[in-house]
């Protein structure tokens, strides 16, 4: 007969309810896989009462934490509850016993993945966290092993789902904000705290895990530069299609010698690229590596199902490396020096909508304001505004600096023309 992995489950919420789904209607599939028939031991929740998508035995649930950390039977914790404290200290102390850990906690893993990492090695135990960035896409997995021969220089993607579904439902359907962050609420995509998703941060912590792994290097939570999408308007939205692009949530890391650059911020791609059709919950990743040139992730970033199979592929490659008695051992810690770039080495195409009056010589003074800046323009659209004697420009710049653009930006909002600075994105995905 086979031998039987338990595993502790802390959370039954949207991915835990997949996780349970997974490991009982794939059973048979990853026996073949293992030769090791997984067994829920004990699943944590905070209340045991609550009525629950799947039928799950009360004998099961526990309000304890101690249930499973100090029962000696559990192999393996899986973790999807969320949360930094008590969650760190329970996975600190499930590795401090041997026990393994899979988790889809990003907001943990930005913050002190580190501290986790360095005692999960100390133990010989395994730490794997697929879930936690782009849902169902296998990236992380890509990153240390699919690009372990090569050296990335620029990783791009729409890594939040929820901010995602709002910007497509915004763009395709003319939507209200609220109402779509509802929808998504609905659809169990968002945080437990949806403003995580709005403001940028849930995307900035999977940056941040990105980065990390991508460059080999140890990037921090507050390296990221965070802008979310609280601010887009529909005229943004509108004025970004008529000038060919569409606003994404877009999360970049880019590193050249050793100086890197992470940053969160509604981006505008051209509707030509990619990622501009990466629509609703999809997560797109572009990776460019030195050897490899530009590869691109597609697929589903958050849901019950999608990102329950990241965390049972997880779960399976702690099974097999507990057979071949090597968990622990295939972790490479960050190890290259880094520093971030200064806004004089930081370059980006930007999209500039503002409001000015709407009288002789106004876009002469706005043209020289740019050129003054050592900024040139490749597109400036005017169009009339709902103010009497105001006229509305839009620009998209070439490639300057981010000290140039911040000093243009300035300049503007002293320039006696201009009665508002409505909106500053960056471009990205030109030619
Ligand atoms: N939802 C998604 O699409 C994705 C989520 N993630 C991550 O996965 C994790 C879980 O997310 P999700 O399933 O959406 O969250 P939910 O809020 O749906 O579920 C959380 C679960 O954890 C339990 N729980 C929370 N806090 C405690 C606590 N202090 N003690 C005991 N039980 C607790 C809750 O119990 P009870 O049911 O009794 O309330 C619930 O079952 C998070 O880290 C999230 O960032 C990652 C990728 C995608
Ligand atoms: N709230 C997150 C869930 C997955 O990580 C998202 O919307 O992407
Ligand atoms: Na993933």
């Amino acid at each position: 007969m086979e031998r039987t992995v338990n595993i502790g489950l802390m959370g039954l919420g949207t991915v835990g309810t997949g996780v349970v789904r997974l490991i009982e209607g794939h059973q048979e599939d990853l026996v073949h896989q293992t030769g090791v028939r997984i067994r829920i031991a004990r699943i944590l929740v905070r209340d045991p009462e609550k009525p629950r998508a799947i039928r799950v035995s009360r004998d099961l649930l526990t309000t304890d934490a101690r249930d499973i950390l100090d029962d000696p039977s559990i192999d393996v914790v899986v973790e999807v509850m969320g949360h930094i404290e008590p969650t760190r200290q329970y996975l600190l102390e499930a590795l401090r016993r041997g026990k393994h850990v899979v988790t889809a906690n990003k907001d943990l893993m930005a913050l002190h993945g580190g501290e986790i990492l360095s005692l999960a090695a100390e133990r010989g135990c395994d730490v794997f966290y697929e879930a936690s960035v782009a849902g169902g896409i296998p990236i992380l997995r890509a990153l240390v092993e699919g690009f372990s021969s090569d050296r990335i220089t620029k990783l791009m993607g729409i890594v939040n789902g929820t901010t995602n579904y709002i910007l497509t439902k915004m763009t395709r359907e003319g939507a209200d904000y609220a109402e779509a962050l509802q929808e998504a609420q609905k659809l169990g995509y968002a945080e437990a705290d949806p403003t995580s998703d709005v403001d940028g941060l849930d995307a900035a912590r999977k940056m941040a895990i990105l980065a990390t792994l991508g460059f080999r290097t140890e990037v921090q939570l507050d390296e990221v530069d965070v802008t979310g999408i609280r601010k887009v308007t529909a005229e943004d939205i509108a004025y970004a299609k008529k000038l060919g692009y569409e606003i994404k949530l877009l999360g970049i890391a880019a590193q050249e010698d050793g100086l890197i650059e992470v940053s969160v911020e509604p981006t505008l791609v051209p509707q030509r690229h990619p990622l501009a059709s990466v629509d609703g919950v999809m997560n797109a990743v572009y990776v460019y590596g030195e050897a490899v040139g530009e590869t691109m992730f597609y697929g589903p970033g958050a849901g019950e199902l999608p990102t329950a199979t990241a965390v049972v592929s997880d779960l399976v490659t702690v099974v097999k490396n507990m057979k071949l008695g090597v968990n622990g051992r295939g972790m490479v810690a960050p190890y290259r020096p880094k520093a971030l770039k200064t806004p004089e080495q930081m370059v980006a195409q930007y999209f500039l909508r503002l409001v000015v009056d709407d009288r002789t010589g106004v876009l002469a003074k706005i043209t020289q304001l740019f050129a003054d800046c050592d900024i040139s323009l490749s597109q400036v659209l005017q169009e009339p505004f709902k103010g009497a004697g105001q006229a509305e420009i839009i620009l998209v710049t070439h490639h300057a600096t981010k000290k140039s653009k911040d000093e243009a930006l300035a300049r503007l909002a002293a320039l006696d023309v201009v009665r508002e600075i409505k909106s500053c994105y960056r471009v990205e995905g030109e030619d």
